[in-house]
């Protein structure tokens, strides 16, 4: 072949290739379109037959920062207040399209409708694929982001093993010689795995490290997460890690003595995992326990930090808790029978749930078509329930909605909220946070000691910054000043 024709034939090769390019790109911006303005559409005008009007389907084309700053705006000076975007139009039923997921998101504030979600009972209204799209490595397929079968085998073993009677049985003795996250993940340790923190504690580093590299831009974007970009190549680096770990640690388990708890249960569990949807052994063990790390760890971390903010901000109601965990414990130990006296408390916790909820998100997907109020979900359209919204919402609390006031718990949640239903820091239905009661045990506990040896104040320098991250966390920290009672 001579010289020209040579050239000429790798000029053709690179048209053909860049026509390909130019037309795979084309094919996906279609897809996009169809995607982000198309199907919202249709969706709208599907319900608008069905006489549910709504605000103009809205564009959130992925960008989670975005997103973050619009659920929790700084809207007041002030460093304790929680006002939230709640404000904004809160029709019953919003319909909105999140690029995150590309999927069609239906906003629900309605609470009639959360009524109903709450007692469905249908497999065929399962978790949306939402939360394991965008924080995918932190739990892939456990019990948080599973449905059908597999969902339904995982619950079995992991919620037996929260029941609250096996949490009372498994409290521990605890000190309080750590930072707030090491003592809540020093906690989950030991009353899931009966390990403690130091022996897991490579882990739960690695594991941040993994969640702050998930967290960051747009992890929804459709094959986003399969380019090798710097960030991917850091979360497939984590996860294997990640993974190794905790597979050690089964293997350290396996030689030891064995002990009927949580990790023993999921191994078990593992055993026959293949015949219900066909995971591995090894990643149903990996995956639940993420699942644990996660759900576990960081929401009580969350809590715990927000309740010495308030209660920092707010001397007559810390005032009140140490004088009763003193009256009630005296030298005492803590134990089950003295935290379930402990009222002021667990109004201090729920009330702390209520405006600073760690979970910002409760979604659910339309597995197959559903029926909620009379109105039908097409499948595969995203049920968002915003929890600030409801739990903020002046209609159902009263004016006082934004503020610190946990006497409104002091009848119970009935007698503190227009709807039950509105009160939701654990979720709701067949879905509702399996942790739970090993979560107001541990932040009984962890405030319980804490505010028994330290009064705190807030110091001068700080400044409220809530931030969206998965959780609830603090942008800037919190900066309290300490001292020994
Ligand atoms: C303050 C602490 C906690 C909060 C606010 C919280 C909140 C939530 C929320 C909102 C959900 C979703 C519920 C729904 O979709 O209706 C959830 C699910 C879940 N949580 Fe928690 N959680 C906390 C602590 C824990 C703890 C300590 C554990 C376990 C050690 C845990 C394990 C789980 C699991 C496994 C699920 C998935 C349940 C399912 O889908 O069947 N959580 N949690």
């Amino acid at each position: 072949m001579a010289g020209d024709e040579v050239a000429a034939a790798v000029a053709a090769n690179k048209l053909i290739l860049h026509s390909v390019y130019l037309g795979g790109f084309l094919v996906w911006l279609l897809h996009l379109f169809e995607l982000v303005v198309l199907r919202p559409k249709r969706l709208r005008s599907k319900l608008q037959k069905q006489g549910i009007e709504g605000p103009p389907p809205s564009f959130l084309l992925g960008n989670l920062p975005a997103m973050r700053k619009s659920l929790i705006q700084h809207k007041t000076q002030s460093s304790t207040e929680t006002r939230t975007s709640c404000d904004v139009d809160v029709a019953s039923w919003q319909i909105y399209v999140c690029g995150l997921a590309h999927k069609q998101q239906l906003c629900i504030t309605d609470v009639e409708v959360l009524k109903e979600i709450g007692f469905c009972k249908s497999l065929n209204l399962g978790k949306s694929s939402l939360p394991s799209t965008i924080g995918g490595p932190l739990f892939w397929q456990g019990l948080l982001s599973s449905n059908g079968i597999i969902w339904a085998h995982q619950g079995k073993i992991i919620a037996l093993e929260l029941y609250l009677d096996k949490v009372k049985g498994g409290l521990a003795e605890i000190r309080v010689d750590q930072n707030l996250r090491n003592l809540s993940a020093d906690i989950i340790a030991r009353a899931c795995f009966r390990s403690s923190y130091h022996e897991g504690e490579e882990i739960f580093v690695k594991f941040r490290a993994l969640k702050k590299v998930v967290n960051k831009g747009m992890m929804g974007t459709p094959g986003f997460r399969l380019l090798p970009t710097k960030d991917n190549r850091e979360i497939w680096r984590l996860e294997k890690e990640v993974e190794s770990m905790i597979l050690k640690l089964v293997k350290q388990r396996v030689e030891a003595l064995n002990e009927k708890d949580l990790l023993q249960m999921i191994l078990e569990g593992a055993k026959s995992s293949a015949d219900y949807n066909g995971l591995s052994h090894n990643k149903f063990i990996v995956d639940n326990c993420t699942t644990l790390f996660f759900a576990g760890h960081e929401t009580i971390a969350s809590t715990a930090s927000w309740s010495l903010m308030l209660l920092a901000a707010h001397p007559d109601w810390q005032a009140r808790v140490r004088a009763e965990v003193l009256e009630i414990c005296g030298d005492k130990p803590l134990n089950n029978e003295t935290l379930r006296k402990m009222k002021v408390l667990k109004m201090v916790i729920k009330e702390v749930l209520r405006l600073y909820a760690p979970a910002v998100f409760v979604t659910r997907e339309a597995l197959e078509t559903v029926t909620l109020k009379n109105v039908v979900i097409p499948k595969g359209v995203q049920l968002q329930i915003r929890v600030p919204f409801l739990h903020q919402n002046p209609d159902l609390w009263g004016l006082n909605a934004h503020q610190f006031n946990p006497e409104r718990f002091a009848n119970g949640i009935l007698a503190a909220c227009q709807s039950s239903q509105a009160y939701m820091p654990f979720g709701n239905g067949p879905r509702i946070c399996v942790g739970r009661h090993l979560a107001m045990t541990e932040l009984k506990v962890m405030l319980a000691l804490i505010l028994s040896k330290f009064s705190f104040s807030l110091s001068p320098t700080y400044q409220r910054s809530p931030v969206y991250t998965m959780v609830v966390e603090r942008e800037h920290g919190i900066i309290l000043h300490a001292t020994r009672v």
